[in-house]
């Protein structure tokens, strides 16, 4: 059951897990942890109820952005001023409500490929790391006849999170998009589909929806028939503070609780067998810190105990920068045209009321590209290639028929007759840090995700607009498109990099604060079963340990993390 109040809780506060985190990870392990009736677990979630929030269940790009802006369900983080993107200081969103960012995200769903996993098992020295289909493949909103447009081959039906081709079509733009693959099909072979473990190529894009609305860990993982269980507790508005009541057991340490604030009262939650910590990439590492766990140069001079030296905590994190363009068309069949226009906006809302059919079953995109540099690209002459095999993009272009593309914490230009492309670097090679300034847990850490500070990125992100510019080129898009809504053509490289650093933003992927590392080595932060390296009874579980960026978006990675994690835990206690 859902609790508002700790006073509800029917139970002393103690339990055989305590989870820190109702997010994308969190809820997917007090899930499968409570599938064992004799397990009790206590879900501790500082944000508000997804319930009926229509801005989270409304799949519209409309919707999210006013998710986006500075409210309840976000934390409202900026990052601190961005080298590589001329100083400048970005909100960095990161979801306050129950389903954490799986109840905000874009719900583009997208499992990267086959060589990513290949070499966190490699990285790890655990084969246990490869993928998983586990999501509820599921008929699109307007159960339109989907052959062709995906491989069932490669999809579970029989699992909890809903995922579905674009429930709705914006036929001029999907006929142009497809044909674009026959008239190129050198740069833009189609793939039939992009979640095979090898991606690349142009494909439908799937999502996380299902009827019509945002799946979400909260929808599907929390359903009613999950969060009856009597052994599931989920406790809203708890912001974890710290781990406590530690103690020393031959030389290593455990925590036996964690403290937590409630409308300014502290409380603790004691854990009989596991803490586990999926507070997400920013929340983790921010807790672990406080918890006296990470670089003593850092919590020593803050006043902060070390319990234990480890460096890596908050540090190699990686985001994917995302700069977006778009082309003006003589067709109005766009999303333009639902944004710009009050009536036409109101009835797609009043359909999706109805039925859960109509324009708003979709977020933006509708297709994606996954693209690889040119291995002859001079830019390999000072990097090797950071993508984890020959399956691997480099580049990705989110195609949306609308303007500016998929745009999370932006919004789109929304101009009529305009479609757009989210271009995104999803290999970067810059990285960044997350760390505290102060010891008090309420403060907001420091974020510097470090955007475009690597050549090599800025690098690909031109290589991703000519990709852009190759494929608005082709022949069949010559009598729709008026022009570009920027020339970025005829400038010179040193003015559109200017332009893509004041202009990129992050796509909000963030991974790695809490690194897995095989178990000998002296970096990272969690060993291959996801144990705090040195610390007894405390597991990390959620994109934190991720070590290196999926070549995707990351929350089908962090799934897998979720569930993988649920399965280790269940194999240590039964
Ligand atoms: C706006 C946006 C758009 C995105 N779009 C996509 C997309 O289209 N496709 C995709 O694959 N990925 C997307 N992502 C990324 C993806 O959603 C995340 O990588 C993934 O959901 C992260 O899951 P997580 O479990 O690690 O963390 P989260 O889902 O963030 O969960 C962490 C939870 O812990 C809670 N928490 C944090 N600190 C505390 C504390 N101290 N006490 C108690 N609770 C705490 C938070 O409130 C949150 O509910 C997007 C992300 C954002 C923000």
């Amino acid at each position: 059951k859902v609790y508002e109040s700790v006073a509800d809780l029917p139970k002393s506060l103690t339990y055989d897990f305590v989870i820190v985190g109702g997010g994308t990870a969190g809820n997917v392990v007090a899930n499968r942890l409570t599938e064992n009736p004799d397990f009790s677990v206590l879900v501790l979630e500082a944000g508000v109820s997804n319930e009926g929030v229509l801005d989270s269940i409304v799949p519209f790009s409309t919707f999210l952005v006013g998710l986006l802006e500075p409210n309840i369900f976000d934390w409202n983080y900026t990052t601190v001023p961005q080298t590589g993107l001329n100083g400048r200081v970005l909100p960095y969103a990161r979801a306050h409500m129950l389903g954490g960012c799986s109840s905000h995200n874009a719900m583009f769903y997208t499992r990267g490929t086959a060589d990513d996993f290949d070499r966190y098992a490699r990285l790890t020295g655990d084969a246990g790391w490869s993928w998983d289909n586990n999501e509820k493949f599921s008929p699109p909103a307007d159960h339109h006849d989907t052959k062709g447009q995906f491989d069932p081959t490669v999809h579970s039906t029989r699992g909890i999170t809903s995922v579905s081709l674009s429930g709705f079509q914006w036929p001029i733009f999907s006929h142009h998009v497809i044909q674009t693959t026959r008239e190129l099909p050198d740069v833009f072979p189609f793939n039939l589909d992009m979640n095979s473990g090898k991606p690349l190529g142009l494909g439908w894009l799937q999502s996380t929806i299902g009827g019509g609305m945002r799946s979400s860990s909260a929808t599907s993982y929390l359903a009613d028939e999950f969060v009856r269980r009597e052994n599931l507790h989920v406790l809203l508005h708890a912001q974890v503070l710290d781990l406590v009541n530690l103690s020393n057991t031959k030389g290593e340490a455990s925590f036996g609780g964690v403290r937590f604030l409630q409308d300014s009262r502290q409380f603790t939650a004691k854990a009989r067998k596991e803490i586990i910590l999926s507070a997400g990439a920013v929340g983790t590492p921010n807790i672990l810190m406080h918890s006296g766990i990470g670089d003593r140069n850092v919590l020593g001079p803050l006043g902060i105990r070390t319990v234990l030296h480890l460096p890596s905590v908050g540090q190699n994190i990686t985001d994917q920068p995302l700069f977006s363009v778009s082309w003006s068309v003589n067709f109005n069949q766009t999303l333009d045209s639902v944004n710009q226009n009050e009536t036409l906006f109101n009835e797609a809302f009043a359909q999706w009321n109805r039925s859960h059919t109509g324009p708003f079953v979709i977020e933006s995109a509708t297709h994606v590209a996954w693209l690889r540099l040119d291995s002859h690209s001079s830019i390999f002459e000072n990097h090797t290639d950071p993508s984890a095999g020959p399956h691997t993009p480099h580049i990705e272009l989110g195609l949306a028929p609308g303007g500016g593309g998929p745009v999370p914490g932006g919004g789109s230009a929304g101009v009529p007759g305009h479609v757009g492309a989210g271009l995104s670097v999803v290999t970067p090679l810059s990285r960044g840090s997350i760390t505290i300034n102060s010891s008090n847990p309420l403060d907001p850490p420091v974020i510097d995700i470090g955007l475009l500070e690597n050549d090599f990125d800025i690098f690909a992100m031109r290589e991703a607009l000519k990709r852009a510019q190759q494929f608005f080129g082709a022949p069949v898009w010559r009598d729709a498109i008026i022009g570009p809504t920027q020339d970025l053509e005829n400038i010179t490289t040193d003015a559109l990099d200017e332009i893509i650093r004041n202009a990129t933003i992050p796509s909000l992927h963030l991974v790695g604060s809490a690194a897995m590392s095989a178990r000998d080595a002296t970096h990272g932060v969690v060993n291959p079963d996801l144990l705090v390296k040195g610390i007894r009874g405390l597991r990390v579980i959620d994109a934190s340990v991720l070590p290196l960026i999926p070549s995707a978006h990351t929350q089908a990675a962090t799934y897998v993390v979720a569930e993988r994690g649920a399965d280790l835990i269940k194999q240590r206690w039964m």
